[in-house]
């Protein structure tokens, strides 16, 4: 439906977007995940018309939309900050995109009511149209952003950080509606994210940007279990990162090795990711370290527990409750962190995944 070719764009001579091409499909919820200063905002701003590329193309079901000034593309684009005009009732703010628009604008009241109506009971606030938008909260204010954007039928939808402004809490409930809304709507979503949790539990498929550069496109479990780079395991916050040697049967870290089959020569980096560590008295048998306890964060349903061994450094485990556990940990005393190695991920010397060893045995 929407394609992205070779996409470049410079910052006094900086590049912030280089050559990247995406295909986004139609009535897909696509996350756009990556590190501040990634480039995420210049790209949804490339598309939304409101930059222009020193290079290459945006096309909208085959129509090229870059000689398109941004108010003729039927985009629609949720800001992070809403945008909103406080002053005027909540019924007006959506009502005004369809009364003002470029493409075709309404001027007849009654079907401007039945639209904005319809959509404020999509997005819950049917009962507050009179409501002025300054005396709303926060999930309130997002919840019009997004139906003042939605109420003009857009052919996709551009949201930059929709969910920033929100504490936890709230966040997890409009994230919820987002994809509730999206789905009733069978609009195509672009939802930019610095939050991994968010992009992973949100898209259909998530778009990994890192420097300018896409490093992964993929559905979200493959993201998470199977990151195609260092980079990514790193953006999706869930692998510890062993840098050291592949030597045959092994790797070797420090003074430490863990088994492996096969002779995987270029491996630079080990991945194991925390949910995959068991906290022990003692040697299993299994790949593992021997480290000190230093503190746990208690996160409801799972704890996080942090290790520290003298040339490791610090390390994380993380285990659900309801699994069998230890109990508390001693602070200071010294446990055995094992995983079975099979479950690991190598990366090469250019931060690669590596196929044939650990996890990725048997796969291409
Ligand atoms: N108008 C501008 N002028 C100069 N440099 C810019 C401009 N806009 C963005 N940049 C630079 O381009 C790079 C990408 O910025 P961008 O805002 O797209 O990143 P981002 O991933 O959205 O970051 P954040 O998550 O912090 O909003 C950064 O190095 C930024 O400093």
């Amino acid at each position: 439906m929407m394609e992205l070719r070779g996409l470049e764009k410079s910052y006094g001579g900086k590049p912030a977007i280089k050559d990247l091409s995406l295909d986004i499909h139609k009535n897909e919820y696509l996350t756009l995940l990556g590190p501040s200063g990634s480039g995420k905002s210049t790209l949804l701003r490339l598309i939304a018309g409101l930059e222009q590329p020193d290079r290459g193309g945006v096309f909208l079901d085959n129509a090229a939309l870059l000689n398109m000034p941004a108010h003729m593309r039927n985009l629609g684009f949720v800001q992070q900050k809403y945008a909103l005009f406080p002053h005027m009732a909540v019924f007006d703010n959506v009502a005004f995109g369809l009364r003002y628009r470029h493409l075709n604008p309404l001027d007849d009241e009654a079907e401007i009511r039945t639209k904005v109506m319809d959509m404020l009971e999509l997005v819950g606030l049917s009962d507050l149209e009179m409501r002025k938008v300054g005396q709303l909260s926060g999930g309130q204010k997002q919840r019009v952003s997004v139906a003042r954007t939605l109420v003009c039928e857009p052919k996709i939808c551009l949201l930059d950080e929709p969910l920033g402004a929100l504490d936890a809490n709230l966040r997890e409930r409009m994230a919820i509606e987002l994809r509730r809304i999206r789905a009733a709507l069978g609009v195509t979503f672009l939802h930019v994210t610095g939050n991994e949790t968010e992009a992973l539990a949100m898209g259909d498929r998530v778009v990994v940007l890192d420097n300018g550069c896409i490093r992964q496109v993929d559905i979200p479990e493959k993201i998470f279990t199977k990151p195609t780079s260092i980079q990514v395991a790193k953006f999706v916050n869930a692998y510890n990162l062993f840098p050291g040697k592949g030597r045959p049967e092994k790797f070797e870290y420090c003074d430490h090795k863990f088994p492996l089959r096969g002779d995987a020569g270029a491996a630079r980096y080990y991945g194991i990711r925390y949910d995959q560590m068991r906290v022990s008295y003692q040697n299993d048998g299994q790949a593992g370290l021997s480290a000190k306890f230093v503190t746990s964060e208690f996160e409801g349903a799972r704890i996080k527990y942090f290790f520290e061994c003298p040339d490791v450094g610090v390390f994380e485990a993380e285990v659900h409750l309801g699994e069998e556990g230890l109990g508390r940990l001693q602070q200071g005393e010294e446990y055995y962190v094992s995983w079975d190695p099979n479950q690991a991920l190598l990366f090469d010397g250019a931060g690669e995944l590596m196929s044939g060893f650990g996890a990725t045995e048997g796969l291409q």
